[in-house]
């Protein structure tokens, strides 16, 4: 079924305070809303972002987030929802706020799957301290907390029965969960999680601050790769054409250099290989510039949370010699990738005249690099 995530971020934030909304503050070099969206932008099974913002706010606010069809919002959060579900496409529907930036895409696995068995999906947690009714700062009651849930984001429905039943509510409800129950909607609890907190007071900045340094994934990926030479009159080396009396063979332009480094990042990512993305039975790929691999591996890597951090290349061969070329392969491969050309490391090494490297019968490469999600 066809999933669209509908992000709600025209709310003012008061009791989080600032100059600017909550979900618009920075938290580790990014918005809070551009986090909340990232899971969703990224998941395989979400083919439409939908973000709902305040007609008021300056869309330089939402240039850091992945792309969405922006819809403008209402006075209340049950308004924004319905706003953003009349332009929703999705048989299913991911309602989450953007001011929880630390969603996981576990939580989210879990809506899914819940869906195909309920009309409504949400994570919760069980309340486990002791609740007290309190008034003056007195406390003068205990609430029995049996079956009661901290209600999080994001809550999935199947979108006609949310939608008829957000256009049939006069009362004004603080989540969608609440509405489909309102209308007779079975809606299921799946597990929350305690990280997915959403910023609501000041102390939660400096919370989600700790948690997001907590949560950060790093993974690291290595590639290797070899082609041998055959006739020509230069070779491609990490995207700088090499004058030498020979050149690589190979299926495509045969960077032996720049194949490593890609499929280091496929690595990284747990995804394949450049054979996987582009199979050389493909005729299409006959020929084709290496750096059209390398692009579309940088990007796989950004539209899933990933931040290169670096890249490490090591040529093997005997000739021809790399050394005068290494400038200018670190500025060609920063220049595709995106990066600062300190983030990339380009050295060589002969392998003593062992092997084919050392007699001469082609160029091998291995590379590492290093994503980071913050
Ligand atoms: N009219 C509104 C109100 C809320 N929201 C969104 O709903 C989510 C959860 O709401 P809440 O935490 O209550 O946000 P605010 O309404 O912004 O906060 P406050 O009540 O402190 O002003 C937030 O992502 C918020 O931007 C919205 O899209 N439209
Ligand atoms: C939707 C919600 O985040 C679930 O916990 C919540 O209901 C939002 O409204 P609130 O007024 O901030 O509780």
């Amino acid at each position: 079924m066809t999933i669209t995530a509908i992000i709600v971020a025209a709310g003012r934030g008061t009791r989080a305070g600032g100059d600017t909304p909550k979900q618009w503050q920075m938290l580790h070099g990014k918005t809070i809303a551009a986090r909340a969206m990232r899971p969703f932008a990224g998941h395989p099974a979400i083919s439409q972002m939908v973000l709902v913002v305040h007609p008021d706010d300056d869309p330089v606010l939402w240039a850091d987030t992945p792309a969405a069809t922006i819809v403008k919002g209402g006075a209340t959060r049950q308004a924004s929802v319905r706003a953003g579900l009349q332009a929703a496409t999705g048989e299913l529907v991911l309602i989450h706020d953007a001011a929880r930036p630390l969603i996981s895409t576990a939580v989210i696995d879990r809506v899914i799957a819940a869906l195909a068995h309920h009309t409504g999906a949400a994570p919760a947690i069980a309340v486990t301290d002791t609740l007290w009714q309190g008034a003056s700062d007195r406390v003068n009651g205990v609430q029995d907390r049996t079956g009661l849930y901290r209600a999080q984001t994001p809550q999935g429905f199947h979108r006609a029965p949310l939608l008829a039943a957000h256009l049939a509510c006069d009362t004004d409800a603080t989540d969608d969960v609440s509405v489909a129950c309102g209308a007779g909607h079975h809606v299921a609890i799946v597990a929350g999680d305690e990280n997915n907190i959403k910023i609501t007071t000041p102390g939660d900045f400096a919370r989600a601050e700790q948690l997001l340094g907590q949560t950060m994934d790093i993974r690291c990926g290595n590639g290797y790769d070899v082609h041998r030479f055959g006739p020509g009159d230069h070779v491609w080396l990490c995207g700088v054409k090499v004058p030498f009396d020979r050149g690589l063979q190979g299926h495509s332009d045969a960077d032996v250099g720049m194949h490593a480094v890609t499929d280091a990042i496929y690595g990284a990512l747990g995804r394949g290989d450049i054979g996987q993305h582009f199979p050389p039975s493909d005729p299409q790929w006959k020929g084709a510039e290496s750096h059209i691999f390398l692009t579309h591996a940088v990007t796989l890597a950004r539209d899933l949370g990933y931040v290169i951090s670096n890249v490490d290349c090591t040529l093997v061969c005997e000739f021809p010699k790399i050394g005068p070329h290494q400038p200018a392969m670190k500025a060609a491969l920063a220049h595709i990738m995106g990066l600062d050309a300190d983030r990339i490391s380009v050295k060589a090494t002969t392998s003593e005249r062992l092997g084919f490297t050392g007699r001469g019968e082609g160029i091998a490469a291995i590379a590492t690099a290093t994503l980071v999600k913050p």
